[in-house]
């Protein structure tokens, strides 16, 4: 029985041998700051990932929102796989999205010019854009039927709620999406799939991980269909550094 406060069990050690390891990046690696540029990503963070990686023969990777250049800067000197856009853009597999998609320029317009006219920030992204209300929390049933009427305007862009934003993204292409595909490829096939993630946007990704033999472990408050849960990022790192030193 899960409720916000946060009743579930912390996550059993991982098993370097039979599991596969796919995490989230804002809200669960690091913790979510003021904004986007502002997150402090611990300097040993990817030489964590890197390592962790070869204990699992490959068998890890990241699986975000925020566009892959931006994921790739973060992480350097992580190597692995990672899925970028809310799954349609990778790295370490064939891309799940062949191109931009269409009317991405006008769609960052709009988004953009809506963002200055409310005093908001708004977010690049290669593949879509996010508009930003935690400098103003009151404007976000505004930005919420700001993100629907364009997305209606916008036929290959989804909806894609966020912690404190709204973003758009290409229709179609999503975290659980791109777990399948990264479960195909060779380092990953066979093994039991762990999910972490923190967010909405992960809800599917977890949800997929426990339906395929593995198991989700929700990073913070809040309902989950995960299994287990950690309360911060911090917990998730030393979660993984247990492993590694294990
Ligand atoms: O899939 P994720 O790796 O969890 O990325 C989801 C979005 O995270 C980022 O926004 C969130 O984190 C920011 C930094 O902590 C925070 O300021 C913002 O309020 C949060 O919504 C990122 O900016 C987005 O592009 C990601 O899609």
């Amino acid at each position: 029985m899960d409720d916000s406060t946060g009743v579930k069990p912390t996550p059993p050690a991982l098993n370097l041998g039979r599991e596969a390891l796919f995490l989230d990046f804002d809200g669960c690696l690091v913790d979510i700051a003021p904004t986007p540029d502002a997150i402090k990503v611990p300097d040993a963070l990817p030489r964590v990932l890197q390592d962790l990686s070869a204990r699992l023969n490959g068998a890890l990777a990241i699986v975000s929102g925020r566009s892959l250049h931006e994921l790739e800067t973060f992480l350097q000197g992580f190597d692995g796989p990672m899925v970028g856009s809310h799954g349609a853009e990778a790295r370490g597999m064939t891309a799940p999205m062949a191109h931009q998609p269409a009317g991405l320029s006008e769609l960052q317009q709009e988004m953009a010019s809506f963002a200055t006219r409310s005093g908001l920030l708004y977010e690049h992204k290669s593949h879509g854009g996010a508009v930003h209300f935690r400098s103003d929390p009151a404007q976000q049933t505004l930005v919420e039927g700001f993100a629907q009427d364009l997305a209606a305007r916008h036929g290959d862009f989804a909806v894609q709620p966020a912690k404190m934003a709204v973003e758009l993204r290409p229709a179609g292409f999503s975290k659980d999406g791109a777990l399948a595909l990264l479960s195909e490829l060779s380092a990953f096939a066979g093994r039991r799939p762990v999910y972490a993630g923190d967010d909405t946007t992960d809800e599917p990704a977890l949800a997929w991980a426990e339906d395929h033999g593995g198991f989700g472990v929700k990073i913070g408050a809040g309902h989950s269909v995960a299994r287990f849960r950690l309360d911060a990022p911090s917990q998730l790192r030393a979660w993984l550094m247990a492993a590694l030193e294990g």
